[in-house]
C-alpha cells in the first residue's frame, strides 16, 4: 500500500541524510523518483546533507502542483515509483495535499522530510498539514543533542549565540554559524523555553553570581 511519510525533527539530525539513502537504495533497484526540495542551504534545485553528499532535485516554488507534475512526467513515457521531498515544512499546505493525492490516486509512495516547528516553536503551515495527513510520522533514529546533553526537540534561531525569539518565520540558515550571522541551535525543551543556548549556558557558567560560595 503507498504511503505519504513525514520524516520529522529538527535542524540537522539527518533527515536530507536520509532522503539520499532512500534514493541511493532504491534506485539501486531500478526504481525511479522525483525528487522536490525548496531552499536547501547549497542553492537551487539542490538537495544536500551536511555528511557532504547531494544530489540535484527539482526546485519547488509556490505555484508548483506536485500532481500535475507528476501527472505530465508519466504522460511523458517516464516512470515514477517513488517521490522525495525535502525541506518540507516548505511548501504550502496546498502542495501538502497534493502529495496525499499523489499516493491516493497515482499510488506512489512520497517520503517527504522536513522540520516541524521554526524558531518560536510554532509549526510550519507545510508540516502542520504533513501531521495532518501522512499515514505515518517517523522520528529520525540518530537523536541531535541540546548542549545539556538531552534529546534536542526545538530549533533556535540565533544572533551572534543569542536566542532571538522575532523575525521572518522562513530565514534559510545553518547551525554553528560564527558572529553575528543569524544561525541556528538545537535545544531541548527546557532551555528553548529560558532562551539558554550554549553561549549564554557558557557565560552563566563564568558568571560570580553563580558560582558556590564557601
Ligand atoms: N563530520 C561529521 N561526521 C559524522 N557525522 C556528521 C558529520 N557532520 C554531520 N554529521 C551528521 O549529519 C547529521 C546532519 O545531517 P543532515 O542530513 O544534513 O541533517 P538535516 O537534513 O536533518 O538538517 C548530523 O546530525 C550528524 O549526525
Ligand atoms: C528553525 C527555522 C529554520 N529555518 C530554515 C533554516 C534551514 O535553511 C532550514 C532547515 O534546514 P535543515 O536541513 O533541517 O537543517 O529551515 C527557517 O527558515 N525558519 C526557522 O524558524
Amino acid at each position: 500500500m503507498p504511503e505519504l511519510v513525514f520524516f520529522s525533527g529538527t535542524m540537522d539530525c539527518g533527515k536530507s541524510t536520509l532522503a539520499l539513502q532512500i534514493q541511493h537504495n532504491r534506485s539501486a533497484r531500478g526504481l525511479q523518483g522525483m525528487i522536490y526540495t525548496r531552499d536547501d542551504r547549497e542553492g537551487e534545485g539542490k538537495l544536500s546533507s551536511r555528511l557532504g553528499l547531494a544530489t540535484e532535485a527539482i526546485e519547488v516554488a509556490d505555484d508548483l502542483d506536485f500532481y500535475t507534475h507528476v501527472i505530465q512526467a508519466l504522460t511523458a513515457g517516464g516512470r515514477v515509483d517513488y517521490v522525495i521531498a525535502d525541506e518540507a515544512q516548505f511548501l504550502t499546505p496546498p502542495q501538502i495535499d497534493q502529495l496525499a493525492r499523489v499516493v491516493d490516486d497515482l499510488e506512489v509512495d512520497v517520503f517527504a522530510f522536513g522540520i516541524t516547528t521554526d524558531f518560536r516553536s510554532k509549526l510550519f503551515p507545510g508540516s502542520q498539514r504533513l501531521v495532518e495527513l501522512a499515514d505515518r510520522v517517523e522520528v529520525l533514529q540518530v537523536e541531535a543533542l541540546c548542549w545539556c546533553g538531552a534529546r534536542a526537540t526545538h530549533n533556535a534561531r540565533t544572533v551572534g549565540g543569542q536566542m532571538v525569539v522575532e523575525g521572518a518565520q522562513v530565514v534559510v540558515g545553518d547551525v554553528n554559524r560564527p558572529g553575528n550571522e543569524v544561525g541556528y541551535e538545537v535545544l531541548c525543551r527546557r532551555h528553548h523555553r529560558r532562551r539558554m543556548t550554549a553561549a549564554r549556558a557558557r557565560a552563566a557558567a563564568l558568571s560570580p553570581e553563580v558560582l558556590p560560595v564557601d
